[in-house]
């Protein structure tokens, strides 16, 4: 178990911050996930932690030990990459053993603690297998009991099931968080998808341009974004660009009250917080496209001033093909200069939030 302060760290490549200013707690047997496009600075943010890359400013502490400059094997942490780069020349075994004979332990503890590793991964049974005849999420299952063996106080994982197709990063994500959770190890994990963050992590820390844009839980990103950014690139929303007048933000089919200053906002709105109703109004919505998705059907709705929005529809029998509709927000958020002004009544439910997954 172990405590990892991050304090004002930024990396410079040239004249490019890769990360700035950047600054993070995890506490003792936490798992964070690290989320953000491609570029937003991932990586190179879990290298500095792992030592494979040195801070341009800042400091890293392990339980109150400053690191910051100490190289990868002087740290108490593991890392695991997305491509494996086993050893083809080695058996499992072997593989998995190595950072403990370099170590220098006597031969018996090595085996012991060789067996366990693999045991806790599900692999047993493979030891003497070459790692050339193991499938992709063996090896990686190998990769990660290579880094568990030496016992490191932090798990730093950088996609490693980015290769593997999605069923398998299913079940290998899973025994990830089964094995954190029985050790207790505290954990990084830096992916790109959401639904992995959404299943993985304690807390996930959005990035953006190598800049923290938002630190919570999974249900707070999901339910309470603070930015436009984070509300786009968790589940799916509807934006809609709008000006406030008077303390209501102006549409023709949808006037809200906003308590906000007047001037331009990004009206958010997620699909499940949009119902339809039928209507005859002269400028209702067309139906454009309905998708059943078992447990619910997804809407597409086009407005008049040719503003597409998806809304969530019981899974019933009404057909909805080719209506004319009228939406009704029942939460909202507001955003200006991608901060969030406004949040209308509490956002969807655990439930909601669970369906939406699933799709
Ligand atoms: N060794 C390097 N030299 C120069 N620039 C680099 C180097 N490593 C990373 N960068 C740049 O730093 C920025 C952040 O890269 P990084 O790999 O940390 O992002 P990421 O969020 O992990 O992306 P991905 O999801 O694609 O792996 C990018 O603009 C990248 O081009």
């Amino acid at each position: 178990m172990a405590h990892l302060a991050i304090e004002g760290v930024s990396k410079l490549f040239g004249t490019a911050f890769a990360v700035r200013d950047f600054s993070l707690e995890v506490g003792d047997g936490e798992l964070v996930c690290l989320l953000g496009p491609s570029g937003s600075g991932k990586s190179t943010l879990l290298r500095m932690i792992g030592g494979f890359e040195r801070p341009s400013g800042g400091t890293i502490r392990i339980d109150a030990k400053d690191v910051t400059t100490l190289p990868p094997e002087r740290r108490p942490t593991g890392m695991v990459f997305q491509s494996h780069a086993l050893w083809t020349h080695m058996d499992v075994f072997n593989n998995i053993a190595f950072g403990l004979k370099l170590r220098r332990l006597p031969k018996a503890e090595i085996r012991e603690r060789v067996e366990s590793a693999l045991a806790l991964v599900g692999l047993a049974a493979y030891g003497r297998r070459m790692t050339t005849q193991l499938s992709g999420g063996q090896q990686q299952r190998v990769a990660l009991a290579r880094s568990l063996v030496l016992e490191p106080k932090i798990l730093l994982l950088d996609e490693p099931f980015a290769s593997l197709d999605q069923h398998l990063r299913e079940r290998l994500r899973e025994e990830v968080r089964d094995i954190q959770q029985r050790l207790g190890i505290t954990t990084l994990f830096v992916t790109h998808g959401q639904d992995e963050a959404l299943a993985l992590a304690d807390r996930i820390v959005v990035m953006r341009d190598g800049r923290t844009e938002q630190i919570a839980p999974p249900s707070t990103i999901y339910r309470q974004p603070q930015t436009a950014f984070v509300a786009g690139f968790i589940g799916s929303m509807n934006f809609v660009q709008s000006r406030v007048r008077n303390g209501v933000c102006e549409h023709a089919l949808f006037p809200l009250a906003v308590p906000v200053e007047d001037g331009p906002v990004t009206l958010a709105t997620r699909p499940e917080a949009l119902t339809i109703r039928p209507s005859d109004r002269a400028n209702a919505a067309t139906v454009h496209r309905v998708v059943d998705f078992g447990t619910h059907k997804m809407v597409d709705i086009d407005l008049a001033d040719g503003i597409r929005l998806k809304a969530m529809a019981a899974p019933d029998d009404r057909s909805w093909a080719g209506m004319r509709v009228e939406p009704n927000f029942s939460s909202f958020f507001v955003f200006r200069d991608n901060e969030l002004v406004h949040q209308s009544a509490p956002a969807t439910g655990a439930a909601e939030i669970e369906e939406l997954l699933r799709i």
